[in-house]
Parts: structure tokens; sequence; C-alpha cells
């Protein structure tokens, strides 16, 4: 018997960021290891003109929802969707529902957060420091809390190289810079915001840093641990390999090489590309629950969710592996046939974004103004070109993060524990990884069918064949001007005619 799978029985558990890529992994791992939990209490809010409860019906109609319906078939009873908005006081949650999560709760799981690298500082704070704040003081009001689980992020220190299980502090006291947030005007926030932020690539990672602070110094009396995942990847094993439902780090990356967008990244091809599935962060994440109500450590524990002193993969086997999935499985609708290099330094970069990226934009846009349609293709490679350059910091540098807690942990767990908890990395298959990642980006993400892999597959042929076309009518062109300009051109020319 498990042990983990039974100590969630019966439990009331309360996640903040459920409608989040970890959230949904979250909740379907629990109701599907342990059905018997008494309810899971969600915080959403209503979004996009849906309901809380078409947002709910939504997660557990989905695909990733499969299994946990036949295991657990009033699984919509266990979960109790609680209308609250993080950035608002005592999250607007009404009075009814704060007094039924103060006084059932038994475990929280926070997951909700800004992952956006480009939000407004204020912003950032609010939900990445303020809102885990209020969380933290909600829980020091619930008499049967056991356990309280914060998710960060591995980069929270980024601007070290070498990362230890401990809470590294900032410069500026996360409250005062939640006091001063009150008072300062859009800006003031602009132009202080470099010089808070220091040597951190972007307001996402300085406020995860921010928060940890937060946890460690409102910790009072509670049971708190704290869990760094890094890049958070498609699903390895759980509920089935490769799925994904963002586009955020890695993903849109792939969607953009796929459909041949993407031609040149500057990437280090030999720094650590520290991917980590999100089956395995969230088994990481249950086994820490129960460990840390269980076993009541003296401090807060921070665990490292980290492939890369374990099973290290590099960008650039990543990258070969990733476009040769492409061969077998293409995507649909391509633009170009998809082929992409790293280069190295700024002037390659800024050739590449000229020849490879922004021409063929404008020509395409071009041809679509001629044949009477609205130009679009420049404005998706400049956003395209935006996102490369705020994901840059990430692939150029290696970090390392050690892993004594999570070892320590694994060690812990029964033998089925470990089966049904895996959260050993070492286990990864990458290449068998990256070309399931690939086909559930276009399986679950695209929703694209597979039966549309050899249409896929002639377009690309077609693409080809428009590409030597083009590239042959490209230098006749520039031959014929050459010639009538330059009298060497001139004599080779009729040399070889010759
Ligand atoms: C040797 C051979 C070499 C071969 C090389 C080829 C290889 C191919 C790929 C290999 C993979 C390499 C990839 C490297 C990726 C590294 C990632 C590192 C990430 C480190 C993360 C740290 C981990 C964390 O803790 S947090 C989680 C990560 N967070 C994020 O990733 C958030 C990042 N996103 C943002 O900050 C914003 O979305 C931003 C700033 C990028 C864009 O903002 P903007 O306001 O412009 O757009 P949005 O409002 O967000 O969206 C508008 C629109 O665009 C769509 N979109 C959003 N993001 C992407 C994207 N990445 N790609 C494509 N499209 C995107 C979005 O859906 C919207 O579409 P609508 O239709 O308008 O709704
Ligand atoms: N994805 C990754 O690569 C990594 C993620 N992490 C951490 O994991 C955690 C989860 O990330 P991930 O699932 O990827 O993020 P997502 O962006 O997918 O999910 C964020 C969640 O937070 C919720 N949320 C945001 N703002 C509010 C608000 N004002 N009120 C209520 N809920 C709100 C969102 O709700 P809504 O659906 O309504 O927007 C959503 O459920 C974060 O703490 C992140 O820092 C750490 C390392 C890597």
């Amino acid at each position: 018997m498990s042990m983990i799978a039974a100590f969630y029985g019966g439990k009331s558990i309360l996640i903040t960021g459920a409608t989040g890529f970890l959230g949904k992994v979250l909740i379907e791992k629990l109701c599907r290891t342990s059905p018997d939990l008494k309810v899971i209490y969600i915080l959403v809010r209503p979004k996009a003109g849906h309901t809380l409860q078409q947002r709910v019906s939504q997660i557990i109609n989905s695909k990733l929802f499969e299994k946990v319906r036949e295991v657990c078939p009033n699984v919509h009873e266990k979960i109790r969707a609680i209308s609250a908005d993080l950035n608002q006081n005592d999250f607007a949650i009404s009075k009814e529902d704060m007094q039924e999560l103060l006084s059932c709760t038994n475990i929280i799981f926070h997951c909700a957060a800004t992952v956006r690298f480009d939000d407004h500082l204020r912003h950032a704070v609010q939900l990445n420091v303020t809102a885990t704040q209020q969380l933290l003081f909600m829980a020091s009001q619930m008499p049967k809390l056991e356990a309280f689980i914060h998710i960060s992020t591995a980069f929270s220190n980024c601007n070290l190289k070498h990362i230890d299980e401990v809470i590294y502090p900032c410069s500026v006291e996360p409250k005062k810079i939640i006091d001063s947030m009150e008072w300062w005007d859009d800006a003031i926030v602009d132009e202080i915001a470099p010089k808070l932020m220091g040597d951190w690539p972007n307001t996402y990672t300085y406020t995860k840093a921010l928060g940890e602070m937060v946890v460690q110094q409102e910790s009072g009396n509670l049971n708190i641990a704290i869990i760094r995942p890094s890049i958070v990847g498609a699903t390895w094993q759980e509920p089935f390999p490769g799925w994904v439902d963002n586009l955020n780090g890695p993903n849109g990356m792939i969607v953009a090489a796929g459909r041949g967008f993407l031609r040149a990244i500057r990437a280090s091809p030999l720094a650590v590309a520290d991917l980590i599935p999100v089956d395995t962060v969230i088994n990481l994440t249950l086994a820490v629950g129960w460990y840390t109500a269980v076993h009541r450590p003296k401090s807060t524990l921070i665990y490292h969710c980290t492939s890369g002193n374990l099973n290290p993969c590099n960008w650039g086997k990543m990258g070969c592996q990733v476009l040769s999935t492409f061969e077998k499985i293409p995507f649909e609708k391509a633009f170009r046939r998809p082929h992409a290099d790293f280069t190295a330094n700024t002037i390659t970069v800024h050739y590449r974004n000229a020849v490879s990226h922004r021409a063929p934009a404008m020509i395409y846009d071009i041809y679509l103004w001629l044949t009477g349609r609205k130009p679009r293709m420049t404005k998706l490679m400049n956003r395209l070109l935006r996102t490369i350059s705020m994901l840059e910091y990430f692939i150029n540098r290696s970090w390392e993060w050690s892993t004594y807690n999570t070892e320590m942990l694994m060690s812990e767990l029964s033998p089925e524990d470990q089966r049904i908890f895996n959260f050993d990395v070492r286990q990864l298959n990458w290449l068998e990884y990256i070309e399931n990642y690939v086909l559930g980006v276009k399986k679950y993400l695209l929703k694209e069918d597979m039966a549309g892999i050899p249409e896929a597959k002639q377009h690309l042929r077609r693409l080809q064949n428009i590409y030597y076309l083009f590239n042959t009518v490209f230098f006749l062109i520039a031959w014929r001007l050459l010639i009538a300009r330059s009298q060497i051109a001139r004599n080779v020319w009729f040399f070889i005619m010759w």
C-alpha cells in the first residue's frame, strides 16, 4: 500500500493555480491515486467569459483527466471551486467560503503565480509576493493545517551559478517592497525596478526570490516546504507521455521551429538544458506534502526539482532530437521546412534575424498584400524574436543545483511509493522523452490529427520545391545584373558558355 496515497485519503486540500499547467497535473494525480480524498478546494477566478463551474468542467472533461474519470467517477464532487482573485484583498473570497477554508483545510499547495517574464513589477509583486504573504496569513488561522507547500522556481536565484537548497536573501526586504508598492506610482516603479532587480534578468525570477523570503519570514509555526522546479516540460509517463497545454518555455520554441518560423537561436549547445517533466515535479510535490506533514522537519526544507546534476542533457542534443523528430512527425501548415541552428555571437544573430527571419516574413507579407489579404507575418515574426530575446538568458548559461533534500526524500520512500510517485530523473531517457514531447505538442497543444501526417509531409515537399525555385530565380536575376555591370563576370560567363 502506498503511504503517500493513503496519507491524502480523507484530507481537505487547498490548491492555488489549479487551472495552470502544474495545477491540473497535480489535481489529476491526486484524484487518481487518492480517490478517497475528502475535497480539493481550488481558488479560481472567472475568466474569458467562463464561469467557475465551466472552467472546472473544462478541466475535468479534458483528455488529461481520462483515467481519473474511470478511477474516480465522482470527481466532480471532489473538486470544489471557490471564487477568488489573488490580486484582491482577502482574495475576494466570500465570508462563508473563507470560514470553510479556514476550518477544514489540511494541506495547501500554493502554485499560483504570474510566470510572464515581462510583467510589470507591481503586478508580479502583487501575485508572487503579496498573495503568498496573504495565503500564509490565512494558513496561520487554520487549526487543522498539516503542511503548506510553496512552489517556487529553480531560477529564483539565477543570478548565482551554484545554488544550494537554502533561501538566499534579496537586498531589499520584501515587506518594504510590498509597502512601497502602495504609494509608489507606476512611473516610480518603472524607474526603480532595474535598481531593485539588480542582476536578476526579469521581474518573474526576482519576485519569486522575494516570495521565498516571505515564506521564510512568515512561516511562524507552520510546517512549510518549498519546491524549486527548473524548466517544466511535458509529461514523461503519467497519465500519458507528452501532455502539454501552453506555449511557455520550450513549447513555443518547438512550435515555432516545427512550423518553420524559427531558423536560428542564440544558444550555447553545450549549456545544460535543465528540463524537468511536469509529472516528475508533481510526484515530488505530493511526496513533499506527505513528508512535511508526517515527519514535520524542524526547519523549512527546500527541494530542487532539477535534472542537470543527475541526468544532464544539453541544448545541442535536445535541439537535434527536436529537429529529427520533425522528420518523422511534421507539424501541419508549416511556413517553411523546419530547419534551425544555434548561433553563437551577436553579429551572426543580427545577420540571421535579418536574412532568415525578417526577410522571408516581409516577402510573404508582400505576397499576402498582392493577393488582397492582410499582411501578418512580420508582426508574428517580431513577436517570436521578442520571445526569443527573453528566453536567451536561460539557454546560454548553465547552473548547478544541489539536490541533497530531494535525494534524501527519495531514500525515505517505500519501494511502492518510489514507483507510484517516481521523481528519480536518472531513469529518464532524453531522446525518447523529447520525441514524445514533440508528439505531445502536435497532438495536445496544436490539436493536430496523426492522420494528417502524409499531407503535412507533402506540404513540406512542396515548400522545398518552392524554396529551390525561389533560389534559382534569385540566383539567375543576381547573375544577370552582375554580368550587365562587371567585365570580369561577363568573361567568366563567356568562358563557362564556351
Ligand atoms: C543543433 C540544432 C539546433 C536546432 C535548434 C532548434 C531547436 C528547437 C527548439 C528547441 C528548444 C529550445 C528552447 C529553449 C527554451 C528555453 C526556455 C527557458 C525558460 C526558462 C524558464 C524558467 C522557468 C520558470 O520558472 S517559468 C515558466 C516559464 N515562463 C515562460 O516561459 C513565460 C514566458 N512568456 C512570456 O513572458 C510572455 O508570453 C512573452 C513575453 C514571451 C510574450 O509576451 P507577449 O505579450 O508578446 O505575448 P502574450 O500576450 O503572452 O501572447 C500573445 C500571443 O502570442 C502567443 N505566444 C505566447 N508565447 C508564445 C511563444 N513562446 N511562442 C509562440 N507564441 C506565443 C500567445 O498564445 C498569444 O496568442 P494569441 O493567439 O494572441 O492568443
Ligand atoms: N512552468 C514552468 O516552467 C515553471 C513553473 N514554476 C512555478 O510553478 C507554478 C505554476 O506554474 P504554471 O502552472 O506553469 O503557471 P500557469 O501560468 O500555467 O498557471 C498559473 C496559475 O495561477 C493562477 N493565477 C494567476 N493569477 C491569478 C489571480 N489573480 N487569482 C487567482 N489565480 C491566479 C492562474 O489562473 P488563471 O487560469 O485564472 O489564469 C493559473 O491557474 C508557479 O509558481 C511557477 O512559478 C516553476 C518553475 C518552472
